[in-house]
């Protein structure tokens, strides 16, 4: 059989790295291909090379058989291949329909993109209202957004990096259950993923890379998930930290009561939030992305300050009570109160300034007492966060946006862990992160929290948060779910909690169980 796409020998410098080097590859017609490998193992560089937004420095690429230099993205395009990236390429201003307009070749107009959205979301199980701003999208409905456009193209070989990161184990299934539909007519796809289970339940065959090397091609479905780790990381990962049992710890953030309309048109208002965050303690909240947890990160981080008095409260060690509502993201980390923002691009970092720089961001040991900050003693903090977070980069003066999207999640989230925060607040912590890297930064987590921090840990990872969590909440409809300790957080209870659906009697029977407005609410 002539394969659909195949590479050989395909090689890639950038200044101090060889991103990918003598890479041959084959994709046959209708075959699902995994590519599996490290963060920065050089796989997203691959793929940009495939669909000519980046140019090999050698080897050739046959398409159906034929010599072909794909030297722009509109060429490969051409040629039937579409790719959902890994960092979202959609414009905040435009609606979801009009991002997806422009991406195709305008042979439809503006009315029927919005008509095939909405056959195709519902087709294939991906909700998204075409007329919402993208703005007001959280990351999971952006990447619905990508799927979708990707999916308009009728692609022949269809890429995805890393879809699944922000998607729910339900949505997981359906986009599955797609995918192997596009297969059997005979699209072939390339599918990057650091999910070990997903590769093997999902992918025919899978090439794995390490540092820019193809290190071997294997049946996943004949592979066990620490045999795969074996060969991507060269070890199994780290087994989580031991859990010590938790007393009654005193509160260091409360929610009371906190409402907020929406900022933004199609915003989700939150409604009568209770919760507390105590010392040495870490609560995951659970939910679909779109439900409220981008409105409540930024009530948390200060990024939005219309928290009404007495609504978000931060209990000092005295016992001093502090209203956190009208303060900034600065005045909240001089108290301690830190932040992983879900956007790592942007928010979490500035793509052109360098590392060293993207400390100043939430740091102040580089800056003097004069504000005026010390370029070298910001190396020496980036280089410190490089060395034990084990970020790949050329060093402290690499660009953020050099860096592969899992060693820029490891140094953002290094950054905020190694400020020693009291309160921690993150969004989707291992996120593009490898298996080896997310072991390592779960463990962090939990050393933090055994340092006394009280973290707030939002995720669309079930199983992490439930490995991670000593508490369990759900999201929905801009509503918070009853607290359920961990060990009476089952996935099927929190399954159907994530639709909206629990009543006041669903509380268990401790004081912190005990939520006013915890009523049914569909999602
Ligand atoms: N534009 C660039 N300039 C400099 N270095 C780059 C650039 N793009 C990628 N690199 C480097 O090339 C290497 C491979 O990166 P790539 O993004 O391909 O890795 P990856 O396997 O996709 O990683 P991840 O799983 O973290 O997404 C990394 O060391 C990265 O820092």
């Amino acid at each position: 059989m002539t394969a659909r796409l195949e590479l050989r020998h395909i090689s890639k410098s950038y200044p101090g790295v060889k991103a990918n080097d003598d890479i041959s590859l084959r994709v046959e017609p209708g075959e699902i291909h995994a590519v599996l490998g490290e963060n920065g193992a050089g796989k997203s560089t691959l793929m940009k090379i495939i669909v000519g937004a980046v140019q090999a420095d050698a080897g050739e690429m046959l398409w159906d058989g034929q010599v072909e230099a794909v030297r722009h993205p509109a060429r490969a395009r051409a040629l039937g291949i579409s790719m959902v990236h890994q960092h979202f390429s959609v414009f905040d201003s435009l609606t979801a329909a009009q991002n997806i307009w422009l991406g195709l070749d305008r042979s439809l107009t503006l009315d029927e993109v919005r008509t095939r959205v909405r056959e195709l979301s519902s087709a294939y199980g991906l909700p998204l209202d075409p007329e919402r701003p993208v703005h007001a999208l959280s990351v999971g409905e952006r990447q619905r957004v990508e799927i979708l456009r990707a999916l308009m193209t009728r692609p022949r070989l269809l890429i995805l990096d890393e879809p699944t990161s922000v998607l729910t184990p339900q949505a997981v299934q359906t986009l599955f259950v797609t995918l192997r539909q596009l297969a059997a007519q005979g699209c072939s796809i390339l599918y990057i993923s650091h999910k070990l289970d997903e590769i093997r339940s999902l992918c025919e065959r899978c090439t794995v890379m390490r540092s820019g090397r193809v290190t071997g091609e294997v049946d996943p479905r004949q592979e066990t998930t620490a045999g795969l780790s074996r060969l991507m990381i060269g070890a199994e990962p780290q087994r989580p930290p031991p859990r010590t049992a938790r007393t009654e710890a005193p509160v260091r953030l409360s929610l009371r009561g906190l409402s907020a309309e929406p900022e933004v048109p199609h915003g989700v208002a939150l409604r009568d939030l209770q919760l507390s965050l105590k010392t040495g303690d870490i609560l995951g909240v659970a939910g679909v992305s779109g439900n409220g947890q981008q409105e409540l990160l930024r009530l948390l981080s200060g990024e939005d300050r219309r928290a009404p008095r007495g609504t978000l409260v931060w209990t000092a060690d005295d016992g001093t009570e502090h209203d956190l509502g009208p303060m900034g993201p600065r005045q909240r980390r001089a108290l301690g109160l830190h932040h992983v923002p879900e956007e790592r691009l942007g928010r979490g970092a500035v793509p052109v300034m360098s590392l060293a720089q993207n400390t100043l961001l939430t740091r102040r040991e580089p800056v003097g007492r004069f504000g005026h900050w010390s370029p070298s003693r910001a190396s020496a903090l980036a280089a410190g966060l490089i060395e034990r977070f084990g970020v790949r980069a050329a060093g402290p003066q690499a660009t953020a946006r050099s860096l592969s999207g899992g060693n820029l999640q490891k140094f953002i989230m290094g950054r905020e862990i190694s400020a020693a925060p009291r309160v921690l607040i993150v969004a989707q912590p291992t996120w593009g992160v490898d298996v080896g890297a997310a072991a390592q930064i779960r463990a962090e987590l939990v050393a933090l929290r055994d340092q006394g921090c009280a973290l707030l840990v939002v995720s669309e990872e079930l199983d992490e948060l439930l490995e991670l969590s000593d508490r369990i909440v759900v999201m929905a409809g801009g509503r918070l779910s009853p607290v359920l300790p961990v060990a009476q957080a089952t996935v099927e209870r929190i399954g159907l909690w994530m639709s909206g659906l629990w009543t006041a009697a669903d509380a268990p029977p401790t004081p912190e169980g005990t939520q006013p407005g915890a009523a049914h609410v569909p999602a």
